[in-house]
C-alpha cells in the first residue's frame, strides 16, 4: 500500500560534505498494520518517515501510495492526498494558538458537525484532556498540547497515520496511555510510530530497525507471528 524503492536521501546536495540521511531503502508498508521505525539520534528515522509521506523529495528513488508514484503527482494532488489519507503527529505539536483546544481538534475536518464534534470531545477525555477543550494551547503543558495533536491526527479517520517521537514530551504513564488511544481509534488504519523508546512499539506488527540511513533489520514481532501462524491454521 505505501512503498519505498531504491530511495535515498541525501541533505546539502550543493555543499561539499552531503548528509546521507537513506540510503538505497527498500521497504513495504501494508495496510492495518502498525510498524515502529527504531533507532537512534541521527539514524534517519524521520527523514524516512517524511519521505513515506511525501513531506521530503528523495534526491533518488520512489514512493509509492496505492500504486501511484509521489514523485510524479503534482503538489495539489499530493496536499490533497496528506488532507484526506494522511494523519500527522510531530514531535511539536503545532497547535494554532487563537484556537480552542476543541477548535485545533476540528481544523482537519473543516467541520463543527455534531459527528466530528463528539468524535473529538470523545478523543479529547481518552486522552485526560476532558477539562480542557474550551482552553486555549497556552494554557496548557507541553505534554498536554501533544495530546492535543493526537487527537488531531485521529479526528478525520486517515488511512495512515505518521507519528513522529510523539511520546517525547509526556511521562512514561501518559505516553502509555497515547499509545492505546492511538491504537483504539485508529480504525484500520497503517500506524508508522517513529521513536528510540522500544517500550513505546509494543503491539506493533513489525519493527524496522534503522541505522546510519540503512534498515537493518525488520523484526516480526510476536503479535506478527501470532497472526500468521492463526492464518496458517485457518487456511490449513
Ligand atoms: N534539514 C537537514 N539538513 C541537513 N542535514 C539534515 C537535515 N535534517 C536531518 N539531517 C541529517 O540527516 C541525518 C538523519 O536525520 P534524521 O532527523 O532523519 O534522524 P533521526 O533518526 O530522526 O534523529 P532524531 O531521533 O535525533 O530526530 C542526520 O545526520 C541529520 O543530522
Amino acid at each position: 500500500m505505501l512503498s519505498i524503492k531504491n530511495g535515498s536521501l541525501i541533505y546539502d546536495l550543493k555543499k561539499d560534505t552531503k548528509t546521507y540521511a537513506l540510503k538505497n531503502i527498500n521497504l513495504t508498508l501494508e495496510e492495518q498494520k502498525f510498524y515502529g521505525i527504531l533507532g537512534p539520534s541521527g539514524s534517519g528515522k524521520s527523514s524516512l518517515l517524511y519521505a513515506l509521506s511525501s513531506l521530503k523529495k528523495l534526491t533518488k528513488g520512489d514512493v509509492s501510495y496505492k500504486k501511484e508514484q509521489l514523485s510524479k503527482l503534482g503538489d495539489e494532488k499530493l496536499a490533497s492526498i496528506r488532507k484526506t489519507d494522511f494523519g500527522f503527529i510531530f514531535q511539536k505539536h503545532f497547535l494554532i494558538s487563537y484556537l480552542t483546544i476543541l477548535e485545533n481538534v476540528l481544523v482537519p475536518v473543516n467541520s463543527t458537525s455534531k459527528y466530528y464534534k463528539n468524535r473529538a470531545k470523545e478523543l479529547l477525555s481518552e486522552l485526560g484532556l476532558e477539562h480542557q477543550m474550551n482552553k486555549k494551547p497556552y494554557q496548557l503543558s507541553g505534554g498536554q498540547c501533544q495530546r492535543v495533536a493526537i487527537a488531531r491526527a485521529l479526528i478525520n479517520e486517515p488511512n495512515v497515520i505518521f507519528a513522529d517521537e510523539i511520546t517525547a514530551s509526556l511521562d512514561h504513564k501518559s505516553a502509555e496511555n497515547a499509545m492505546k488511544v492511538l491504537q483504539k481509534y485508529r480504525n484500520g488504519a497503517t500506524l508508522i510510530v517513529v521513536t528510540h523508546d522500544p517500550s513505546i512499539l509494543k503491539g506493533a506488527d513489525e519493527i524496522i530497525h534503522i541505522w546510519d540511513g540503512e534498515i537493518k533489520d525488520i523484526e516480526m514481532t510476536l503479535q506478527a507471528s501470532k497472526h500468521f501462524s492463526e492464518r496458517g491454521q485457518h487456511q490449513s
